[in-house]
């Protein structure tokens, strides 16, 4: 039934899209007006297309004797009463928060399990049996739904849990949007499936705020945005930019790694310092007085007007390269001055020589100057080469590209700015190596403080301005004209005149956030974000000044040796207390034979820490395996057989990688198999885990105790632990 009227409503937004293209010509106002309606039956249609599988998966009865259906999306009859509540709708909240002991008004929570458009299963909860009718009563049926989502094998790709959102996952995904939220949880409790529905979520219910300002989701790796990339599609929200804290600076790719020396350097609060001051050491003064030779002159500007025109420029307060501007003007007047002096003095001596009764009396060029001349002198003398080297010299404009990789190849100007008990060595790098993510913060910090000559985008930005009120006029007029206001579909006009301009040739939201560094977001979600420096904090910061985030992460994972060691340090120095907390504490992934041995591991690296609860149970014993690298093979294959159409992940210490990827060329997580370094495989999961030198991973950095837990969580079914010399203490559990 419920599919009919979804077929009913794509044929509805069909013909719409049909009969708007046909039409043709007409007013300017009835070409907005089309192309408003196009875009909007057009995602219409997107969205009912892409809610197919899984339409409806709940139904819950209540205590008044209503029955609703709960789906991806919301759908109403031909009398525009509702048959389906989109997950999102405040009417659908009790489906995800009730429990035995607070029904929140429930008599039944019942999930539904389809294939293609049949219902294959059905799993009740009751939660009043005496209210319920005798008919209802013979037709519960009683199927844990979340276990039945949980046994599917694993696709190389995260799916929407939105049939199965447990209470605790609920409080974190319809959280209000201001302000901070962390989300702390243990391996496998969904953090980031919670906050990516979160995503959806905060989507739907703010969708004039965010659709405007964009939603960024900030994840470890690129394989890690790949494996998640699905799940918004998939409940329907396109309007998202994902990326890497490497890809946060538009222009630049981070392709590099740092070594954990160098990762803890760059990521120093105090680096923000460095740069500051390496951006002032760019504006210098001439040693002596400034001299630039021209046309056989010497233009020659004393040593204390050089002071006081850098000392001028620094205290406009404005960025580098806009400061520059001021600095290039007043030295050019300078320089025509001394231009006029020089002259003067060869003019001077040229008259001693011939000795000229004429030219009785010293000529004064330099007063005889006004304001047109010298302007006019500035103007000549900015197109002569050697001028423009001497300013260039002195205040050169600068990128942060240039600033960023002069400064870390160049060890006297580190020696010199950094301060004692800074690492400097460990970031001298040749010039032209490639970035790495701990780049991109600085990069960033250097772009705030050198800022760009903004003058033609302001002027294009006056004129978009006005392009846009003008459209805000239109969308008014065509909100009146079309009653889509009063039917509630469109809140406000600016909000219309948003999504017009967003529609055809011209880049999304999305797009133009993505290109633009200084964007301001509406929501900022990071993931895993226990492993981001103090610098990259400052980074993300910048990008939401609103203060509304979703911070994800486990601290007892942390990998990088730049990364938090608490949640407090990680946040105070820019909410200064403001956040809140919520934690999560059932592990969905891991079965309970698995997470003794991860609990062993938690223990050592933070004493104390209670592991998650873990929901699955009756898995397989983990093992451990003493076998060298050439007996990997058959291991891996006798791992695949015992997991059918499942997943292998092969998790191997840095120094081992290389070796063992040789073996398993998968590179895609679709793939059987793939071989990954603990950090790559950061909030990825497999049906089986073959974790390979565990030794290795433990002394590859002072986190590789962190590391070796991250490794033993990353199986849904099955794990071996894979060593050539002894197994370590930690891991004393395996020994059979
Ligand atoms: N309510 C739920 N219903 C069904 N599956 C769930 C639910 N919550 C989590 N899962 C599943 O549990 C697994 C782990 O979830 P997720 O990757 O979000 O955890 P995490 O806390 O981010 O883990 P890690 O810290 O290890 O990265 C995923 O397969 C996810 O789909």
């Amino acid at each position: 039934m419920l599919y009919g009227h979804l077929d009913a409503a794509r044929t509805r937004a069909e013909e719409t899209l049909r009969a708007v293209y046909l039409r043709s010509g007409g007013t300017r106002q009835a070409r907005v007006e089309r192309e408003v309606v196009a875009a909007e039956q057009a995602r219409r249609l997107a969205r009912l297309r892409a809610v197919e599988r899984g339409l409806c998966f709940g139904r819950i009865d209540d205590v008044s004797g209503r029955t609703l259906y709960v789906g991806r999306i919301g759908l109403r009859d031909d009398e525009h009463e509702s048959v389906l509540i989109d997950w999102r709708a405040p009417a659908a909240r009790p489906f995800y928060v009730a429990t035995a002991g607070d029904p929140d008004g429930l008599l039944r929570r019942r999930h539904l399990h389809l294939r293609q458009r049949t219902v294959v299963g059905l799993d009740d909860e009751v939660f009043d049996l005496e209210r319920m009718s005798d008919g209802d009563r013979r037709t519960l049926v009683g199927e844990a739904a979340l276990l039945a989502a949980l046994r599917r094998g694993r696709t190389g790709r995260m799916g929407d849990v939105v049939a199965t959102i447990q209470t605790e996952q609920d409080r974190v995904i319809r959280s209000s949007l201001q302000g901070a939220l962390v989300v702390q949880g243990g391996p496998g409790t969904g953090k980031t499936v919670a906050a990516l529905h979160r995503a959806a979520y905060l989507l739907y219910t703010h969708r004039d705020t965010l659709e405007r300002r964009g939603v960024l989701v900030i994840g470890p790796n690129a394989m890690f945005l790949r494996y998640i990339g699905q799940v918004l599609p998939s409940l329907g929200e396109t309007q998202v930019v994902m990326a890497t804290l490497g890809e946060l600076f538009p222009g630049v790719r981070a392709t590099a790694s740092d070594d954990p020396a160098a990762a803890v350097v760059k990521g120093d609060v105090r680096m923000a310092r460095v740069v500051r001051d390496a951006v002032r050491a760019r504006q210098r003064v001439p040693r002596g007085d400034l001299e630039v030779p021209l046309d056989g002159l010497t233009l020659r500007v004393p040593h204390e007007t050089c002071v006081r025109l850098r000392d001028r420029a620094r205290a406009v307060r404005l960025s580098h390269n806009m400061a520059r501007k001021l600095y290039v003007t007043e030295l050019l007047k300078e320089l025509a001055r001394a231009e006029a002096r020089a002259l003067e003095e060869s003019l001077r001596l040229a008259e001693m020589e011939l000795e000229d009764p004429e030219l009785d009396g010293p000529l004064d060029l330099e007063s005889e100057l006004d304001d047109v001349d010298i302007d006019l002198a500035a103007r000549r003398l900015w197109q002569e080469p050697p001028v423009r080297a001497a300013i260039d010299a002195l205040w050169p404009e600068l990128t942060p590209q240039r600033l960023v990789s002069e400064l870390l190849s160049d060890p006297d100007a580190l020696w010199e700015l950094c301060p004692s008990g800074l690492d400097w060595p460990a970031l001298v790098r040749p010039v032209s190596a490639p970035w790495t993510d701990g780049d991109v913060p600085l990069l960033d910090e250097a772009a705030e403080l050198l800022g760009e000559d903004d003058s033609a985008a302001r002027v294009a930005s006056r004129e978009a301005a006005a392009e846009w009120s003008e459209q805000e006029l239109y969308a008014r007029e065509v909100l009146e004209s079309t009653g889509l206001l009063e039917e509630g579909v469109f809140q406000r006009a600016d909000v219309l005149a948003g999504r017009h301009a967003d529609d055809g040739e011209g880049p999304t939201t999305a797009e133009r956030a993505a290109a633009d560094r200084t964007w301001a977001y509406g929501h900022v979600i990071v993931d895993e974000a226990q492993e981001l420096s103090a610098m990259a904090w400052r980074a993300v910061m910048r990008r939401v000044p609103a203060k509304s985030l979703t911070i994800v992460g486990d601290i007892a994972q942390t990998g990088s040796a730049a990364g938090a060691r608490s949640w407090a340090q990680a946040l105070d120095p820019h909410l200064a207390g403001r956040w809140r907390e919520e934690r999560l504490l059932v592990n969905y992934r891991t079965p309970v034979e698995i997470m003794r041995v991860a609990a062993d591991v938690l223990a050592s690296v933070a004493p104390g820490e209670e592991p998650p609860r873990s929901v699955r149970e009756g898995g397989a014993e983990p093992r451990a395996v003493r076998c060298a690298t050439a007996g990997l093979p058959a291991l891996v294959a006798e791992e695949l057989a015992a997991v059918g159409d499942g997943r292998v992940g092969v998790i191997v210490s840095d120094a081992r990688h290389a070796e063992v990827a040789a073996l398993f060329p998968g590179e895609d997580l679709e793939e059987p198999v793939v071989a990954l370094t603990v950090t790559r495989s950061k909030g990825l999961e497999f049906d089986a885990v073959v974790v390979v030198d565990p030794a290795g991973i433990l002394a590859q950095s002072p986190q590789g105790g962190q590391d070796l837990y991250v490794a033993v969580t990353r199986a849904t079914r099955r794990l071996t632990v894979v060593h050539d010399g002894d197994l370590p203490e930690v891991l004393s559990r395996l020994r059979s």
